[in-house]
């Protein structure tokens, strides 16, 4: 395989759908290749925009917008960074010769928890929680009375933990289907009802499909609040039979969805074994603690698989660990602070994403840091967090 520089004719050309700090370590790992990169999202001086050669704001949700940009881009490859995309649209270019990482129908599958949830469940047989479907409150009743209580309630498209709460009693049923219907990315009014799993841990296992085969590498545990990650370590202790059924789950799912690409298997584990939760077709936001613990971060592995290239295998280099930092309210005019204090903690490192503004609970930076094992990392990645913060001037 061989390209010419970026911007020039015979260059490399990766369009990346959705611009936030995942899709800013994607952009860094091409460009490391010598790849020529374009960054879209729905907002201007997006992470990755700030990094990639040009930038397009549209609505990615918009079928003919969406076409129009990559028809005058004519991208090798298109990668989506989130779920919500017009992904019908990447069907058909993928059908008309556009390559879509991994797949057009990975992308399509994953953007809503039906597709994804009915493949692993109800195809594959992979066990999962419990669940129904629901598109109306008086619907919603029903499934959570089937289901019984507690259980979770979450949009049928959202990300994050956007409009996903937890039902514990009948008199909750109605504001848990108002928050789903207010946290959705779509116009759709659907929503699953997930019998709650009273997991002992949750773990990634990031699993990259390329042109070396399928590779695992060493599973991620995190700690999840209002359903979005606040810490992340790896390697996360598991016995072996534990860790050989998550590589089970998590060959079938991606084999299933195919294509190249590194893809997140988020999994619960239970006393009563191991459950496939869902998936991401791209690297995924516990992964990030990668930068600080492997030789190839996920990036790094998302970047070489998609372009082709071997990937001989995935070295753990250290133990490590990663903590967000999250904003408090919404601000146009503020600061993180904290940068000194942070960095001074032996190992820890920083990303500070630049997202322009700040919404309540929006991820602005995450600490990472290593150590001789997984727990002092953790303790590590803690402190340097602590020492950050937002100044709000507005
Ligand atoms: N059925 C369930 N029982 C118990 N906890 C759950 C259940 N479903 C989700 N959770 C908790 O909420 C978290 C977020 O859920 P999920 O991954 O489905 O949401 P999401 O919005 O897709 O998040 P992300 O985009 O960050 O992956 C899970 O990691 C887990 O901690
Ligand atoms: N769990 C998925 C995830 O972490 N996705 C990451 O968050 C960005 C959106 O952030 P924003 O909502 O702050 O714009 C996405 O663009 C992606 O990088
Ligand atoms: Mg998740």
């Amino acid at each position: 395989m061989s390209y010419g520089p970026p911007l020039s004719e015979g260059a490399r050309k990766l369009l990346l759908l959705g611009s936030g700090e995942l899709g800013k370590e994607v952009v860094l790992e091409a460009q490391r290749l010598g790849v020529e990169t374009v960054a879209v999202d729905r907002y201007a001086n997006a992470p990755a925009m700030q990094v990639a050669h040009r930038s397009h704001v549209i609505d990615m949700l918009d079928p003919e917008r969406l076409r129009g940009l990559i028809l005058q881009e004519k991208p090798d490859l298109i990668v989506p960074e989130i779920e919500a995309i017009a992904t019908g649209t990447l069907v058909e270019l993928e059908q008309e010769g556009f390559k879509v990482v991994p797949t057009a129908r990975a992308a399509r599958l994953t953007m809503d928890r039906e597709g994804i949830r009915r493949l692993a469940a109800e195809t594959l047989r992979l066990p999962t929680a419990s669940y129904r479907f629901a598109d109306s409150l008086e619907e919603m009743r029903a499934a959570v009375l089937e289901l019984g209580l507690p259980c979770v309630v979450k949009p049928i498209m959202s990300s994050s933990g956007k409009g996903q709460s937890v039902c514990r009693s009948e008199a909750e049923i109605e504001s848990c289907w108002n928050y789903a219907m207010e946290g959705g990315r779509a116009k759709k009014k659907r929503v699953i009802v997930e019998g709650f799993v009273r997991f002992e841990s949750e773990i990634t296992l990031l699993t990259v499909r390329s042109v070396s085969g399928t590779a695992f590498c060493p599973p991620i545990g995190h700690v999840q609040q209002d359903g979005d990650y606040i810490e992340s370590w790896q390697p996360h202790a598991m016995s072996e039979a534990q860790l050989r059924e998550a590589e089970r789950i998590a060959l079938a799912i991606t084999e299933a969805l195919g294509g190249w690409g590194l893809y997140g298997v988020e999994l619960f584990l239970t006393e009563d074994g191991v459950l496939f939760s869902e998936v991401s077709p791209r690297p995924h936001d516990t992964g990030m603690v990668t930068m600080a613990t492997q030789d190839l971060s996920e990036f790094a592995l998302h970047v070489r698989a998609i372009l082709g290239l071997p990937i001989p295998g995935v070295r753990l280099l250290s133990p490590g660990a990663s903590r967000t930092l999250k904003a408090a309210r919404d601000s146009r005019s503020f600061a993180v602070e904290g940068l000194e204090q942070a960095l001074a903690v032996p190992s820890a490192q920083v990303r500070v994403f630049g997202k322009p503004e700040t919404r309540k609970g929006r991820r602005m930076a995450v600490a990472l840091a290593s150590g001789p094992d997984a727990e002092s990392a953790r303790a590590a990645a803690r402190q340097a967090a602590e020492c950050l913060s937002i100044r709000y001037d507005g």
